[in-house]
């Protein structure tokens, strides 16, 4: 794309860029992952400048800048192209370089604070079981229609504006019709996600969490908020109390509960059973019976959010049923460790803030004959530390027995933190806990200590590949570190 058209795509003058035809290839914010004949956009982020870096990206083979204007004294290598905002420029150029993916598919984005990638999974899995192609992007990787699952080298749930666009046109050029998007906050406060245009929009439920970024909570809603109000369609969970400020911000709208209020969605009889969750459904066109061989009450809510939108999209009821009972999960969340029938159930799940926590206790209580376990950390760093006590107050008030330990601790002191939560248990009066800081040696205790019929919830890991501590960052697989230790037990 000529520099001259990408300003007119901006929006911007491009007054006083050279007369001769520059071409852009490709655009990025990060001056190390500049290539031949790129644009480089400097922002102006919490920690740096993206000006100091303007020589790096001109070495490294850009042939333009923008941003919102040179500092003072600073002359640009490059030509330079002011813009209002360098974030959402970012996002606009990715989206015009790519060629506006996302206005060829059918895009449903998901956000909340939980629930996202298990409603994000889940709504690909119906889709695709209802014939349509369909690529997905989530915290835990993103696949093209060919269902492979491939990660950015970054662990990010929504990448930055280049790679969201870039992904979309793979996903385009490899035939998906459809995508699912996992929006988070960041991503929708930081524009990444600016330049997709949204089908439908699917809010799970909002608690407090990343305050450290946004400042309140309302802020945090604020920026949650953008991802309906750009949707032609939203999915909006009628059990979250925010649910009230987000009715008729979309165009059309439905509703669900899992919980017996009134939506456009609903299920009854529950039943948590060994082999999942059988519920009824009423839905606006019809009733029936599912089957989700899945743990954890609340996947009926994430499962209905997935049903209204690939009914949105066009699915039958009885490809919902058919989607429902083949669905195979999601890494790492509420996932059943294989074991023998003389060893406990072990469960290892991402549940990493309080209501999360609360209800895969709660919910993993109700098919526990024995004893209920928990193994759980809080991760370190400037992340949520406020969410370190309460976290050991509802871990000690649902398991009967709990232990503390690290969970990507990375420059807090690992004490500071099993000190927080063992503070959040005893002020409580709790003293149902014990604190071993090497998260392998509190496996291998716990499941030691658990008997047949009892359940062990390790927890805040999920899927991930790697434990941060201090000076290391070690390779983890929990799943693995859980059959290690059940094989200790023989
Ligand atoms: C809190 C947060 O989201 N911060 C994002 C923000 O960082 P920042 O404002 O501090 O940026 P900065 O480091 O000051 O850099 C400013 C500019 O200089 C550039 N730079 C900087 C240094 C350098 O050597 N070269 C260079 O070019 C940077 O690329 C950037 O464009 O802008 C950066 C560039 O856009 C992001 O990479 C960065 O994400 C950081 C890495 C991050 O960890 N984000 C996490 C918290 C996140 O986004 N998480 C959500 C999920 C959350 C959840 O639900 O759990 C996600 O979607 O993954
Ligand atoms: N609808 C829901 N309501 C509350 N808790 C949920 C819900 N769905 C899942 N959870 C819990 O939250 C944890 C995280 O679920 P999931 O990964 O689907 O959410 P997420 O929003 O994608 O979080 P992240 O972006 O951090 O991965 C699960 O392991 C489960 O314990």
């Amino acid at each position: 794309m000529r520099l001259a058209d990408l300003a007119t795509a901006l929006n911007v003058s491009a007054r006083d860029l050279p007369p001769q035809g520059l071409e852009v290839v490709g655009v990025t914010h990060n001056a190390d992952w500049v290539q031949p004949g790129f644009a480089f956009v400097a922002i102006r982020g919490a920690k740096f400048d993206g000006h100091s870096f303007l020589q790096k990206a001109a070495q490294k083979g850009a042939v333009a800048v923008l941003g919102e204007g040179l500092p003072d004294g600073q002359s640009s290598p490059l030509p330079y192209l002011t813009v209002p905002n360098a974030r959402e420029a970012l996002a606009d150029a990715a989206a015009a370089l790519a060629g506006h993916p996302s206005r060829a598919l059918k895009v449903v984005g998901v956000t909340g604070t939980d629930g996202k990638t298990t409603t994000s999974w889940l709504t690909r899995h119906l889709l695709r079981e209802a014939g349509l192609s369909t690529g997905l992007l989530s915290t835990v990787g993103y696949e093209l229609p060919d269902g492979a699952l491939r990660h950015f080298p970054a662990h990010f749930t929504t990448p930055e504006a280049p790679q969201v666009q870039e992904t979309l046109r793979d996903m385009l050029g490899a035939g998906a019709q459809a995508v699912v998007l996992e929006a988070s906050s960041h991503a929708l406060a930081l524009h990444r996600v600016r330049a997709v245009d949204w089908d439908v929009a699917v809010w799970t439920h909002l608690s407090s969490e990343h305050l450290d970024f946004h400042g309140t909570v309302e802020n945090y809603f604020a920026d949650k908020r953008k991802l309906v109000e750009r949707a032609r369609f939203a999915v909006l969970n009628a059990d979250d109390p925010w649910t009230a400020h987000l009715s008729g911000i979309a165009p059309a709208q439905t509703t669900y509960s899992s919980e017996g209020r009134a939506a456009d969605w609903q299920a009854g009889r529950i039943e948590e059973r060994a082999t999942g969750l059988h519920f009824q459904v009423v839905s606006p066109t019809a009733e029936f019976d599912a089957h989700l061989p899945m743990i954890g009450r609340f996947n009926v809510a994430n499962a209905l959010a997935g049903m209204a939108v690939a009914h949105h999209l066009g699915a039958t009821p009885a490809q919902l049923v058919a989607g429902l009972a083949s669905f195979r999960g999601v890494p790492g969340r509420m996932e059943l460790v294989p074991g023998a029938d003389d060893a406990p159930r072990v469960i290892v799940d991402f549940a990493h803030t309080p209501p999360s926590l609360e209800k895969a206790l709660s919910t993993l209580r109700t098919t526990t004959r024995g004893k209920l376990w928990v193994l759980l950390g809080s991760a370190g760093g400037p992340r949520d530390p406020y969410k370190r006590a309460p976290m050991g107050e509802v871990a000690t008030r649902l398991a009967d027995q709990v232990v503390f330990t690290e969970e990507d601790s990375r420059d807090t002191p690992l004490q500071d933190i099993l000190n927080e939560m063992e503070r959040g248990a005893r002020e409580a009066d709790r003293h149902n806990f014990s604190s071993i800081g090497d998260r392998r040696e509190a496996i291998r205790h716990i499941l030691q200590q658990a008997q047949a019929g009892d359940t062990v919830l390790l927890a805040g890991k999920g899927p991930e590949d790697t434990l941060e501590r201090a000076t290391e960052t070690i390779p983890w697989n929990e799943v693995q570190e859980a059959l290690e230790a059940l094989g200790l037990r023989k």
